[in-house]
């Protein structure tokens, strides 16, 4: 499959374009960053710490998605949004790991997702997902007396927040509930805050240093706490399961997908 990276110089694209070298029936066939980035020219193989592979990073991505069959982005909402249009255009797959993304962005790629075959998640990883699962049959299980708080650490050159992995974690846990997020989601808590509603679900954010991902669900009841947790140690964990979503996502229609239908799960 040609896969192309957008945000080819980030932290992700770099990954990225390792995971695509590495990929049994992958070539890297496109490398994208923005207009002005010091990346532009050089091989994107280099780039990422390998032998070069022949693709030179380019900002101009019309003739790169038109010869590609899918692209792998985790770079900025504004970026994304653009790139999704352009990979209808093409009818190619397009892999979105890209978070921080508004309802209004969200609406672009439903619309987008008539023509090209989009994979979203705000997490790729297999064990984030599996523990999305697990949120959601334990907050099935328990009585809704049991407070919902989730906790998330990042590095700190993070923009958005809360993670789009303790988003997707508190959907879970929303669903297991049967609740809609958006109207127990608690986000921040400062100052005199009054005692916690019954059947909130709360999130609190910690950015520091390098940390690569780590996430923690906790379900508080009367004399006894349930935590499940997930930290992640390399970003490949995120770059092979772009990859793997790209190949499931070659031969099915034009649609909005997420990882649990690339996982079965
Ligand atoms: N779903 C998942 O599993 C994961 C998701 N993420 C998400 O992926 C996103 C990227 O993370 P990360 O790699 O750490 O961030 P970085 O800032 O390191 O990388 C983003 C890259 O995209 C580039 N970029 C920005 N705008 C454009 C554009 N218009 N065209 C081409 N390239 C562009 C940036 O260039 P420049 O810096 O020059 O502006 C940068 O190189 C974040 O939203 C993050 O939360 C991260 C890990 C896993
Ligand atoms: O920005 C990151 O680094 C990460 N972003 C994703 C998120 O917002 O959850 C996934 C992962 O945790 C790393």
């Amino acid at each position: 499959m040609r896969l192309v990276v957008v945000g080819a110089d980030g932290r992700m694209g770099r990954m990225l374009i390792r995971a695509v070298a590495e990929s049994e029936g992958c070539t890297l066939s496109g490398a994208i960053e923005r207009e002005g980035s010091p990346a532009l020219g050089q091989d994107a193989g280099t780039l990422a710490g390998l032998q070069p592979l022949g693709v030179p990073v380019t900002d101009d991505p019309l003739p790169v998605f038109a010869a590609a069959e899918g692209v792998l982005d985790f770079t900025t909402p504004a970026a994304t949004t653009f790139f999704a249009e352009l990979a209808a255009q093409a009818r190619i797959v397009h892999v979105v790991g890209t978070t921080g993304l508004s309802e209004a962005d969200l609406g672009k790629l439903a619309a987008a997702a008539h023509h090209a075959r989009i994979v979203r998640s705000g997490n790729m990883s297999l064990g984030v997902n599996v523990l999305a699962d697990l949120v959601r049959k334990v907050a099935a299980a328990l009585d809704p007396s049991f407070d919902i708080e989730i906790v998330e650490m990042h590095h700190r050159m993070k923009v958005d927040a809360p993670s789009g992995t303790a988003l997707l974690l508190g959907e879970a846990a929303a669903e297991g509930r049967g609740v809609s997020l958006p109207e127990v989601r608690v986000s921040t808590r400062d100052g005199h805050t009054g005692a916690r509603r019954p059947g909130d679900i709360g999130f609190a954010t910690l950015r520091g240093g390098t940390v690569v991902g780590d996430h923690s669900v906790t379900f508080a009841g009367a004399g006894e706490r349930i935590t499940l947790s997930h930290h992640a140690e390399d970003r490949g964990i995120f770059a092979r399961g772009a990859v793997r979503a790209a190949q499931w996502a070659f031969p099915q229609a034009p649609g909005f997908y997420d990882m649990t239908d690339v996982l079965g799960l």
